[in-house]
């Protein structure tokens, strides 16, 4: 039996219009791992997911899932998945206790075993207490926990949630941070698409980065973060319109070992770089000399937004490097979540080969 829940190779999907959503991806996710698969919009994740959960057939490649062969055995993969889609699968008008009883008829649970399963799942996501309130009555997060138990009535060693925080407020969130942690502590291998990077940050053991529907970068987050080879210097400037003459001392200043980075931002200046805590303020002098005021400064280590605009080359027109770099990457980004937020809920078109198990 293969060591892994998750053995994808060269996969590639190209939708019937042409699109080609996933270009040539390999991800090997092994059992028990929690896996963070992160992207900007459009860049293929849930089209991973639903070939991983067999209701898209890759167009070349090969898919292992929990040992199974994906085209092969997909009923074999199936029983062996929880899939959370991004679109809510429980039904509002039935009580929190009624959907995991659809939940576990749909996904065949043994009579004999339902009644226990949905109290154990209630106490999991902390339900209990409202099993009896109609789902309609519930909060934003309270639907999406009661989602995450549905994807679970099954006991599948593996899950696949599909950014299963976007909307939430950050109490909601932190408290289904809680609940995956738990799944995953349990022994359940967690695949996660998020478009929140801090999420990513708190949960995965190890993440891959998407664009364009190929992998630009895997590892782990803290391996991830060293790659940005540094740490990053933001300088405020009193008066940010002096940020492209700063911009130039810090490029050309000769102040910033080999490999640095130096981009504008809102207000003033960014640069990544490994002595960006030792030189930083040799260019506070540097600015004061040339008669720029600084307002403040802060020198921080990299964050997974940092990452992510690096290995995706966002914000790409406004990166320079000082030097030929060994891993050079821009600086800081304001922005906590990738991309715009929000979904964009693909159509299940593609070959959805006849899933049994109901709504998923
Ligand atoms: N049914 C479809 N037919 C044609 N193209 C599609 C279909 N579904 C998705 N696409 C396209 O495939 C690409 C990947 O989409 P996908 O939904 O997998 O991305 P994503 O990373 O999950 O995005 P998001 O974060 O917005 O959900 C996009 O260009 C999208 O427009």
């Amino acid at each position: 039996m293969t060591d892994y829940a998750i053995e994808a190779r060269d996969v590639a999907v190209t939708y019937a219009d042409g699109t080609e959503a996933v270009r040539g991806v390999d991800l090997l996710v092994e059992r028990g791992e929690f896996f963070g698969f992160l992207g900007p919009n459009g860049a293929g994740k849930t089209t991973m997911i639903k070939t991983l959960v067999t209701l898209l057939r890759p167009t070349a490649g090969t898919v292992r899932i929990n040992g199974f062969d994906a085209l092969e055995t997909p009923r074999s993969v199936r029983a062996t998945v929880g899939y959370m889609a991004q679109e809510t699968s429980i039904d509002p008008e039935l009580t929190a206790r009624e959907n995991l009883r659809y939940a576990c008829a749909a996904y065949g649970v043994p009579r004999s075993e339902r009644a226990d399963r949905i109290d154990e799942l209630l106490d999991l996501v902390d339900l209990t207490d409202v099993g009896g309130k109609e789902a309609d009555d519930f909060s934003g997060g309270m639907k999406k926990r009661l989602d995450a138990a549905t994807a679970l009535v099954h006991r599948p060693p593996l899950v696949f949630l599909d950014e299963p925080t976007t909307g939430l407020d950050p109490a909601a969130r932190n408290r289904l941070w809680e609940y995956f942690r738990r799944i995953n502590d349990e022994g359940t291998t967690v695949f996660l698409t998020t478009q929140y990077l801090e999420e990513a940050d708190q949960l995965c053991d190890r993440l891959a980065v998407i664009q364009n529907g190929t992998v630009v970068a895997d590892g782990t987050p803290g391996a991830l973060k060293r790659r940005v080879g540094g740490e990053i210097l933001d300088v405020q400037l009193a008066d940010p319109g002096k940020r492209e003459r700063a911009v130039e001392i810090a490029r050309h200043g000769d102040l910033f070992a080999v490999g640095a980075t130096v981009e504008p931002t809102d207000e003033g200046v960014a640069v990544t770089a490994r002595d960006a805590r030792t030189s930083g303020t040799d260019l506070l002098v540097a600015l004061r000399d040339d008669g720029i005021g600084v307002v403040g400064f802060d020198v921080r280590a990299p964050t997974l937004d940092d990452v992510f605009l690096a290995v995706t080359g966002d914000r790409e027109g406004e990166r320079t490097e000082v030097d030929d770099s060994d891993g050079g990457v821009p600086g800081p980004a304001e922005s906590q979540t990738v991309g715009g937020g929000g979904s964009n809920g693909p159509d299940d078109q593609g070959d959805s080969d006849g899933r049994d198990g109901g709504r998923r």
